[in-house]
């Protein structure tokens, strides 16, 4: 319970009808999930606007609204109150609410189109292995100390933020690493939280149905920077063509990491294989289990992080390797009769190209490289095209197949796919839309030897078919048609 004067503390406020003495149980955004005695909080979403659903959460006694616009009719009893920004109020609501837990531990953000999830999931691991007790909010899950949680969103909504990172303070963490998407920024999802530093790992093309822009996307990543306080260090990737763009603005303490630019913190790779890769972090080798440039890049922002964060380096290089890859990222399989089988969430062209960069830069001998792609519905359909051609291009075949469809059709996704396959590599694709059947064409392919990529859907345990959410784990079922066809 909390009294609402202390939940509007800092939130910027335009009318008030109703009593300010109440105190409330809870914080809600969806009236659907409404209860007695809590304060429901009117968004304007992407579907519709939430100020239709104010009288159904009334219905269900919450005690108090937030909305930009007052209802005509009010309830007795109720408290509205008006501001103007909704999204914002709320952010702010939730930090109250919570009691500033961002606060009371150190938080860092990771945001970039790729690698957030990978930077925020090793950084867990290190932290924890350096003997701390350590939170992660992250596309996979969410983690505090060692008990697990299941992540609906890669940000998700403040209320739940707070609410997580609440729960890490009462159980001692003392770091918490987080994801930002822009999809949260935009959506002030992060807002009034305290932030001890930032980390920015690349910029490439993905999201665009939702942020129409280039330049919009790339702002709504660097407003995270401008937002973050003058005692966080902000951290970015000089390779990066936006990098330096992302720390323009910032107040924080501003740092670089680089392969090939001059940086602050500086990485080399002097050998790579299939189980991990030899670097130099400034100066000093170390062996790590990750392969891929861009996990080089990895592995050095988590290394400037913790140096950042007054960390021993010494130590900090020992853990760095026996850190394991992240579930879904670059997990690959030999089987039986020597076919390696990789699973990556490779779902933007960026991350298609530089896992068969890394999977031609591991390639021994003449091994053919089989790709099993397809692309989200419902989602950026500028990627479609840029995908296949990537994928046609690197590979020396292809199958082409549904990742998640949601509710547009699969055919419709696929025809946007083989688009932007060039002429002279048409030859090399094929098309089935079923995903396993994909699977199992891609596996009956192959020679012994020979690499296959089934990218796209990494960790997920499910496909995503007209709203309904079918079991489906890329890995699993690939074992399961090896074992199959053996038999
Ligand atoms: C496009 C988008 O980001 N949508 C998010 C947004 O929903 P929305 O704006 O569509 O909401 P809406 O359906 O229009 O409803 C507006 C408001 O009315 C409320 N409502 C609605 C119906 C009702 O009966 N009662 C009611 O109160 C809703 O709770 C909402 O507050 O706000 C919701 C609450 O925070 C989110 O759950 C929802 O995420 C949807 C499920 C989603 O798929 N989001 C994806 C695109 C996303 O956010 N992805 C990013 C990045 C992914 C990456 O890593 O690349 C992420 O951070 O996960
Ligand atoms: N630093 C990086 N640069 C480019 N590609 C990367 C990088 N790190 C990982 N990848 C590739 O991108 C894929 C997704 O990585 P990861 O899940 O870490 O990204 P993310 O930013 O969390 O994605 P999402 O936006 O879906 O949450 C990986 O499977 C890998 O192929
Ligand atoms: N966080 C990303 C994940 C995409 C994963 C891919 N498998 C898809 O379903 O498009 C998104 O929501 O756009
Ligand atoms: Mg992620």
């Amino acid at each position: 319970m909390k009294q609402l004067k202390d939940i509007l503390y800092k939130v910027s406020i335009e009318a008030v009808k109703g009593s300010t003495y109440v105190e409330v149980a809870d914080l809600i955004l969806d009236s659907r999930n409404a209860k007695s005695g809590s304060l429901f909080v009117a968004l304007k979403g992407a579907q519709v606007d939430g100020h239709q659903y104010i009288d159904k959460a009334v219905e269900k006694g919450v005690l108090v609204v937030i909305c930009e616009k007052l209802p005509e009719e009010i309830t007795e009893g109720v408290t509205y109150i008006e501001v103007n920004d909704s999204h914002k109020a709320l952010a702010l609501m939730a930090d109250n609410f919570y009691d500033h837990p961002s606060e009371k531990l150190k938080l860092i953000g990771v945001t970039g189109t790729n690698g957030k999830t990978t930077t925020a999931t090793l950084s867990h691991q290190l932290f924890t292995q350096l003997g701390y007790n350590v939170g992660l909010i992250s596309t996979v899950k969410i983690l505090i100390g060692k008990k697990e949680f299941t992540a609906t969103h890669t940000t998700p909504d403040a209320i739940t933020i707070n609410r997580y990172l609440h729960q890490m303070v009462e159980e001692g963490c003392e770091f918490c690493f987080m994801e930002v998407s822009s999809h949260g920024i935009e959506q002030k999802r992060t807002e009034g939280l305290t932030f001890s530093g930032g980390i920015f790992t690349n910029l490439s093309h993905d999201h665009l149905d939702y942020h129409k822009t280039f330049a919009a996307y790339r702002d709504v990543k660097k407003k995270f920077f401008d937002q973050l306080p003058k005692n966080a260090f902000a951290l970015t990737n000089a390779d990066d063509k936006n990098g330096m763009f992302m720390l323009q603005n910032t107040p924080a303490r501003k740092k670089t990491y680089a392969l090939s630019n001059i940086a602050d913190y500086q990485v080399k790779i002097l050998e790579r294989q299939l189980g991990g890769m030899l670097l130099t972090i400034n100066q000093k080798e170390i062996w790590v289990k990750l392969i891929g440039t861009f996990n080089a890049s990895n592995i050095l922002a988590i290394y400037a992080t913790a140096i950042e964060l007054g960390m021993d380096e010494t130590e900090v290089l020992l853990q760095l390797s026996t850190l394991e890859s992240v579930s879904g990222r670059f997990e690959y399989i030999v089987s039986p009769n020597e076919l390696t089988v990789i699973v990556d969430y490779a779902h933007t062209p960026d991350a298609l190209e530089n896992v068969l960069k890394t999977i031609e830069d591991i390639r021994t001998r003449n091994e053919q490289v089989i790709t099993v792609v397809g692309c989200g519905g419902d989602r950026d359909k500028t990627k479609r095209p840029l995908m296949g051609k990537i994928a046609a291009e690197m590979s020396d075949q292809v199958v082409f197949t549904s990742d998640n469809p949601r509710f547009e059709d699969p055919h419709q996704i696929l025809n946007d796919i083989e688009a932007g396959v060039e002429a002279q590599h048409t030859r090399k694709t094929i098309t089935i839309e079923d995903r396993r059947q994909a699977i199992k064409a891609a596996i009956k392919m192959a020679n012994r030897n020979d690499i296959i990529l089934i990218a796209g859907k990494g960790h997920e345990t499910y496909q995503d078919i007209n709203g309904v959410k079918h079991d489906f784990d890329d890995m699993q079922i690939a074992k399961e048609i090896i074992e199959l066809l053996r038999k």
